[in-house]
């Protein structure tokens, strides 16, 4: 198994088990799965994404590979894991080619380090791919919300891992860039059987599109895991949800059939 969380207790108290967020929760996660943690505003989602990617101590277990997360460096992790955030981790006014290339220099010993020809191919792919190139020296504090997630997202795929963790990527996207961001992402599948997916989505149809395996949290708990399949017909979705989300989609989507 590629990750692998046994009995996964975490929060934001002086200790782990000081007031959970997530309460004692089992998983694992298998090379090339696409899967998205689904549940309702504070359930844990992104907490649960966070502590997997080594930011937030733990009680419990995360295996990556064969190695405890919580004894890996963040920059072992950083050649394993790249992590997408709903708010971004930068403060300082970078311009967008140097966010991109952030990615590139998360690993290395150096966060000044000189970029190599690698580096600036994959970067100049990166900021292609997101629409990025006429606005590569734009300072990142003048960019709308969507250019921004747009940067966010080229430098998590610049990091070139083979496991993204994303939270609510399409989060300010508009509809093409929601579209082209879908479709990057089929290609990345497709690209390598060993890329795998975590993600949490509020758009429930953008999750059924990426995923093939679900995670529904309720308070800090699995609810139910398992095939998108097996779960989107299930009460559970209705529990995690509070409401009957198929009827809501029906619904919402009534305009368009
Ligand atoms: N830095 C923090 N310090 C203390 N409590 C926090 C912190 N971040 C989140 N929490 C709390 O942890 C709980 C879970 O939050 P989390 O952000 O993981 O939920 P979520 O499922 O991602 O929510 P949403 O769908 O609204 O994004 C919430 O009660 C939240 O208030």
């Amino acid at each position: 198994m590629l990750l692998e969380c046994k009995n996964l207790i975490c929060g934001y108290g002086k200790k782990p088990g000081e007031n959970p967020v997530i309460k004692d929760i089992s998983f694992g996660v298998n090379e090339g799965e696409n899967i998205a943690i689904l549940g309702a505003n504070g359930c844990g989602k992104t907490t649960l994404i966070k502590t997997l990617a080594g930011m937030l101590p733990y009680d419990g277990n995360i295996i990556l590979g064969d190695r405890e997360v919580r004894n890996l460096k963040r920059k072992d992790i950083a050649k394993k894991i790249s992590v997408m955030m709903q708010f971004s981790d930068i403060y300082f006014s970078y311009t967008v080619e140097e966010t991109v290339m952030l990615g590139r220099y998360l690993y290395s010993n150096n966060v000044f380090g000189i970029a190599n020809s690698r580096d600036k191919e994959i970067v100049d792919k990166s900021l292609r791919e997101y629409g990025l190139e006429d606005i590569r020296d734009r300072q990142i504090s003048q960019l709308s919300g969507g250019q921004l997630q747009r940067v966010f997202l080229a430098r998590t795929m610049a990091q070139d891992t083979d496991i993204i963790i994303l939270d609510e990527p399409t989060n300010h996207l508009d509809l093409k860039y929601q579209s082209e961001f879908l479709s990057f992402l089929s290609d990345w599948k497709k690209e390598s059987k060993k890329h795998t997916l975590i993600g949490v989505f509020h758009d429930i149809n953008i999750a059924l599109e990426v995923a093939d395996k679900l995670i529904l949290l309720k308070n800090g708990k699995i609810l139910a895991d398992g095939s998108k399949e097996e779960l989107i017909e299930s009460k559970y979705l209705v529990d995690a949800f509070d409401i009957d989300v198929k009827q809501y989609m029906k619904k919402q989507y009534s305009h368009w059939i």
